[in-house]
């Protein structure tokens, strides 16, 4: 034990000497490449932190005192911090370091933190990516605040609040949802509590002018916005919003906001802000997921000369958390689906050995759906009201205050299901969500790997669930390689033929309760489900064929229905469905009122907009991406290519490998992390169900 414990310092000492090595970094472009062709090992700085924990994972000191000891580097001083606590040997602001420690309770950092805000505070832009729930949004958050402080120390003190202006924002963080610029705001008010620094969220789907009077109010230091509503505010003269001193630029999720459905926006709000030239200004990019084709955005968007890549996910490593064993349920057909998810929850409900309650996300990749999943459970026993499980729907074609009620709801539930498209899907930081269930083909596997990331996180257990009918799960391996999904054969929902199998008394009972939850269930919910199933994106191991032949099996057996939903000629055209066996064309007169209960507040929304076909389903918030799927779908040939060069920002595999790109390997900017960022379609992996 002891001689372990002796091998570790030494490894400890090592990493810390690495890491020293990394920050100076920070020097012109040439010494840059020369320090860079000196790093040592990634693999040892990986080491900096155990795989993932929360746990202190080493003192600083002590690897400093052990590295003195045996005489390999210099000061203790340029040892990493790894503590909160240990923020002013960096000379953070002891009010931050006190909102950390007392008020947030935060002790160690986490892996991902460590090696970012050591780094960050330096002053250096970064692009930083490790797995989901790892406590990203510190690492960008903490080397923000303690720059706006440096550039106006007089915020330190809490009195000076007053004196912020909205036209004169230090620090603009800017998230892909909604949800998620609430959250980072909460989040940073509670960094900046015990200072000057405001912090203010504006995002789309609220009040302009409330929130426009909020920070004229009150001013604005730190503002956490979403791209549409941040360049409204910018290029609108009469908003008095403006940042011509700004210090930072945050993007979180930064592969989603670099994506085709907000380039146009961050462009025209980089067109408003001051050129890097006139006003130095840190610029810091986190995701969970870089593929390769955001990199040459990225490059426009960080200092060449001055940037880290900071990676937490090892080279082989799986993307998602081990403690999240992930199952694949192939059911019979889409009439299993729900009973399927029923049979899941029911489980899961019944164990005794699990330590928290059930509490999940049921994942659809259309809104129709998810609605049409609400209108259907909220009807079976499991889910009823009073049944102890609360069960919510949260998707884009909702208003903004029943999307937070929603979310808040949810957040604050010990038990309960949230039926959601992928508005929940990034970011979102649900307390103990036991649960992630997709439901159908996932778009691709980043989104796969954001969704199963809402479990699992800070340290907690979670399982994944992928319940697809049998006829998508070659689409499935084909999209979702090098993951730890394992088929599941354990729920008997899944495998009973209706009408010919015997069934167990409760998939029985989960049948007929659904059985009956469709039968009161609006014809029109189903019809819009119909549309958006067709609309999705298909590929070459799932064509249209299967799917409408799937969905029929579901309305004609699974629901009683007479005939197929009908599509009309118009959509039928447009979408080439004319010739499709199994589409019936035409026009369904519906005389039924739509409903009108959505989380039991008789003020459900969703309506089937005139001309609205709901293709292009994909309901990520994203405005202007209804059709980027082609788009996107086009670039997964290049990604599934594999890996180019391999020089590293950290060094050490420099190996010329030059991999299925054709690209030459070495010191250029795009090396430098781009290989090593990919987490897409991997040509040499395969997956494992
Ligand atoms: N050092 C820490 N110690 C303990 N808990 C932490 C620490 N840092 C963050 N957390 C907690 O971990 C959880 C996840 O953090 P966060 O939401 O920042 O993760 P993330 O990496 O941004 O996830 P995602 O990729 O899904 O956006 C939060 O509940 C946060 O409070």
């Amino acid at each position: 034990m002891f001689k372990a414990s002796i091998q570790r310092q030494v490894r400890l000492g090592n990493v810390a000497r690495q890491f020293s090595t990394v920050s100076l970094m920070r020097n012109s472009r040439s010494e840059h490449l020369a320090i860079l062709r000196q790093t040592p090992s990634q693999p040892a700085l990986r080491r900096l932190a155990p795989r993932y924990a929360f746990s202190h994972l080493y003192s600083t000191q002590s690897a400093s005192a052990q590295a003195n000891r045996e005489g390999e580097f210099a000061p203790v001083s340029s040892a990493p911090v790894t503590r909160f606590s240990e923020l002013s040997r960096l000379g953070v602001n002891t009010r931050l370091i006190e909102a950390l420690t007392r008020g947030m309770g935060y002790d160690a950092m986490t892996e991902v933190q460590a090696m970012a805000i050591n780094p960050a505070l330096k002053g250096s832009d970064m692009v930083a990516q490790a797995k989901t729930g790892t406590g990203k949004t510190l690492a960008f958050l903490v080397p923000v605040f303690q720059r706006v402080l440096m550039d106006q120390p007089d915020l330190a003190d809490i009195r000076n609040r007053r004196r912020s202006s909205s036209e004169n924002i230090r620090a603009i963080i800017l998230s892909p949802t909604r949800e998620l610029a609430e959250q980072i705001g909460v989040e940073a008010r509670k960094l900046a509590k015990n200072t000057g620094i405001v912090v203010q969220t504006a995002v789309g789907g609220t009040r302009k002018r409330e929130a426009l009077q909020k920070m004229w109010r009150e001013g604005c230091d730190v503002l956490v916005a979403t791209p549409g509503r941040l360049n409204d505010l910018l290029s609108d003269p009469g908003a008095r919003v403006a940042a011509p001193k700004l210090q930072a630029f945050v993007l979180d999720e930064a592969d989603r906001m670099l994506d085709v459905g907000f380039s146009d926006e961050i462009r025209d709000i980089q067109n408003s802000l001051p050129s890097k030239n006139e006003v130095e200004r840190q610029t810091l990019l986190f995701s969970a997921t870089i593929p390769r084709d955001v990199v040459h955005l990225a490059k426009s968007m960080v200092r060449p000369d001055n940037f880290q890549f900071v990676q937490t996910i090892k080279e082989d490593d799986v993307a998602t958390h081990e403690r999240v064993p992930q199952h694949l349920v192939a059911v019979q057909g889409f009439e299993n689906l729900f009973p399927t998810i029923l049979d899941i929850a029911n489980k899961a409900m019944a164990a005794k050995d699990s330590e928290l309650p059930f509490k999940a996300i049921v994942f659809f990749s259309n809104t129709a759906t998810v609605q049409f999943a609400y209108e259907v459970f909220r009807q079976t026993e499991l889910f009823a009201r009073g049944s102890g499980v609360d069960i919510f729907g949260i998707h884009s074609k909702l208003t903004q205050s029943q999307r937070t009620r929603s979310a808040d709801y949810f957040r604050r539930a010990k038990s309960a299901v949230l039926f959601s498209s992928d508005v929940t899907a990034r970011g979102m930081d649900f307390p103990n969500v036991t649960d992630v269930i997709q439901v159908g083909l996932p778009p691709d596997r980043d989104q796969y790997i954001h969704r199963v990331g809402r479990t699992g996180r800070a340290g907690n257990s979670g399982k994944g669930w992928l319940i697809l009918a049998q006829e998508e799960v070659p689409e499935a391996r084909h999209r979702l390689p090098g993951l730890p999904i394992k088929p599941n054969e354990t729920i008997e929902s899944a495998k009973h033929v209706l009408g010919q199998t015997p069934a167990s008394p409760d998939v029985s009972k989960f049948f007929s309760q659904l059985s009956e939850a469709y039968s009161r269930t609006h014809k029109s919910s189903f019809r819009a489900v119909y549309l958006a199933f067709l609309g999705q994106k298909f590929g070459r191991y799932y064509r249209i064929d299967d799917a409408v032949n799937l969905l029929n099996n579901w309305c004609l057996r699974g629901m009683g229905w007479t005939e197929q939903p009908a599509v009309s000629p118009k959509v039928a055209h447009n979408r080439n469905l004319t010739r499709t066996r199994g589409v019936r064309i035409g026009i369904d007169v519906d005389e039924e009122p739509l409903p009108s209960r959505f989380g039991g507040n008789n003020d459900f929304p969703y309506r089937l907009r005139r001309g609205d076909n709901n293709f292009g389903g994909r309901d990520d918030n994203f405005g202007g991406r209804g059709g980027s799927y082609g788009g996107r779908s086009g670039s997964y040939g290049g990604r599934s290519g594999g890996y180019g060069g391999r020089s590293s920002n950290y060094g050490g595999r420099n190996d010329n490998s030059n991999r299925g790109r054709g690209r030459s390997s070495g010191n250029s900017f795009e090396d430098r992390f781009s290989s090593r960022a990919d987490t897409g379609s991997r040509g040499h992996q395969r997956a494992s169900f």
